[in-house]
C-alpha cells in the first residue's frame, strides 16, 4: 500500500470502492462496467456518465483516461475527481447538468492497475512506469503502455527496442492486454462507421503541460493532420492551458514519442486527443512523480475548467476556430 503519509492516495481496492460508492449514490447517471482484465487479471473499470446512462443516445462522447504509467498515481485521483464532479454536480450546477444531459462521458480511471499495485506493494515507492507483463527471452518485465499503440509504432526513435528500457514499446503493437482492452472499447464506439468519441484527455504526470499530436514527428502538420486541424488542437489546447496554467505545446516539442495513445486516437479515430502532464511543474527536491497527498485536492480541481471545456467543445471542435467540420 502507499506509505502512511500518502494514505489519501487510492490503491486499487480503494479506487474500486470509490467508484462503487458513486454508482450507488447516482444510479440514474453513472454506470460501471469493465474494459476486461489486466495482464495479472485485475479488472479494468470503465465508467459512463450521462442521462439515461443505460441507453446509447445520439450525444457527443468524451473519453478521459488515467494511469497508463504506474508511478503517476495523481492521475487516478484526477479520474476520481471527475467522477465526483460530474455526479455530485448533477441537478445542482447548471453547467454540469447540461453536460451530463448532452454528452456521454467515459472515464477510464486506471489502465495500469498491475503496475500501480507493484509500485506501492512494499510500502515504499519503486518508481515503476510500465505494466507488469514479462518479456520473452528477457529478465526485464514490462511494456511502456504509451508506446504500444499501433499508429507509427516504433517508427521514429520515440521508444526503445530494449525490454529493460522504461520506454520499451513491447514486441509488437497492441501486445499489452491493457492496450488491447482500451483499443477494443474505443473501436466499439464506432457506430455506423462513425467514431462517437470526439475529444479526449489522457492524464499523466508530471511537468504541467498540455500536449497534442503528433508525437512521432516535429512537423506541425503531416499526413492525417492538416492546417485547420492543427489550428483546432492549438486553439483548444491554449484555451485549456489558460484555465489551468499548464504550458500548451505539440507533444513532440517535449520529445519524440512513437506508439502513443494520442497519435493513435487522432490518426485512426479522428478524436481530438490531448495528453495532460499534471503537477509538479518541475522536479522539486524530492521525486516529481510522488507529490505529497496534501496537493491532491488542489491539483485535481485545477483541471476542472479544462475538463469541462473539453466536453463542451465535443459537439463540434472546429467551432473553436470559427469553422464547421
Ligand atoms: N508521463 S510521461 O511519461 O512523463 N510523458 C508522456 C508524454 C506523452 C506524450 O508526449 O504524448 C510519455 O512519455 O508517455
Ligand atoms: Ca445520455
Ligand atoms: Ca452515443
Ligand atoms: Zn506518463
Amino acid at each position: 500500500d502507499f506509505p502512511a503519509a500518502d494514505k489519501a492516495y487510492h490503491n486499487y481496492a480503494e479506487m474500486i470502492a470509490e467508484l462503487d460508492k458513486a454508482v450507488a449514490a447516482h444510479p440514474a447517471i453513472i454506470r460501471k462496467t469493465s474494459l476486461g482484465k489486466s495482464y495479472e487479471g485485475r479488472d479494468l473499470p470503465l465508467i459512463k456518465i450521462s442521462d439515461n446512462v443505460a441507453v446509447d443516445e445520439d450525444e457527443p462522447e468524451v473519453l478521459y483516461g488515467a494511469h497508463q504509467h504506474a508511478r503517476e498515481h495523481l492521475t487516478v485521483e484526477m479520474a476520481l475527481y471527475l467522477v465526483k464532479l460530474y455526479t455530485d454536480g448533477y441537478g445542482k450546477d447548471a453547467r454540469i447538468t447540461k453536460l451530463v444531459d448532452g454528452r456521454e462521458l467515459w472515464i477510464v480511471p486506471d489502465l495500469n492497475p498491475d503496475g500501480g499495485e507493484y509500485d506501492v506493494a512494499t510500502g515504499s515507492y519503486r518508481n515503476w512506469r510500465k505494466n507488469r507483463q514479462p518479456n520473452a527471452g528477457s529478465g526485464s518485465v514490462g511494456t511502456d503502455l504509451n508506446r504500444n499503440w499501433s499508429y507509427r509504432f516504433a517508427c521514429c526513435g520515440g521508444s526503445s527496442d530494449s525490454p529493460s528500457s522504461e520506454t520499451y514499446h513491447g514486441p509488437s503493437a497492441f501486445s499489452a492486454p491493457e492496450i488491447q482492452r482500451l483499443r477494443d472499447f474505443v473501436l466499439s464506439r464506432r457506430v455506423g462507421g462513425v467514431q462517437q468519441i470526439r475529444t479526449s484527455i489522457d492524464f499523466h504526470t508530471f511537468s504541467e503541460l498540455i500536449l497534442w499530436p503528433f508525437g512521432y514527428t516535429t512537423a506541425d502538420t503531416a499526413a492525417g493532420l492538416n492546417a485547420d486541424q492543427q489550428a483546432v488542437f492549438q486553439s483548444l489546447g491554449t484555451r485549456m492551458a489558460n484555465s489551468n496554467g499548464y504550458t500548451p505545446e505539440q507533444s513532440s516539442d517535449l520529445y519524440i514519442t512513437d506508439g502513443s495513445i494520442i497519435d493513435w486516437l487522432w490518426a485512426t479515430q479522428g478524436i481530438f486527443a490531448y495528453t495532460f502532464e499534471m503537477y509538479p511543474g518541475s522536479n522539486p527536491s524530492g521525486n516529481g512523480f510522488y507529490p505529497p497527498a496534501s496537493v491532491i485536492t488542489a491539483q485535481t480541481a485545477r483541471n476542472k475548467e479544462a475538463s469541462l471545456q473539453l466536453a463542451e467543445f465535443a459537439d463540434c471542435v472546429y467551432r473553436i476556430i470559427g469553422k464547421q467540420a
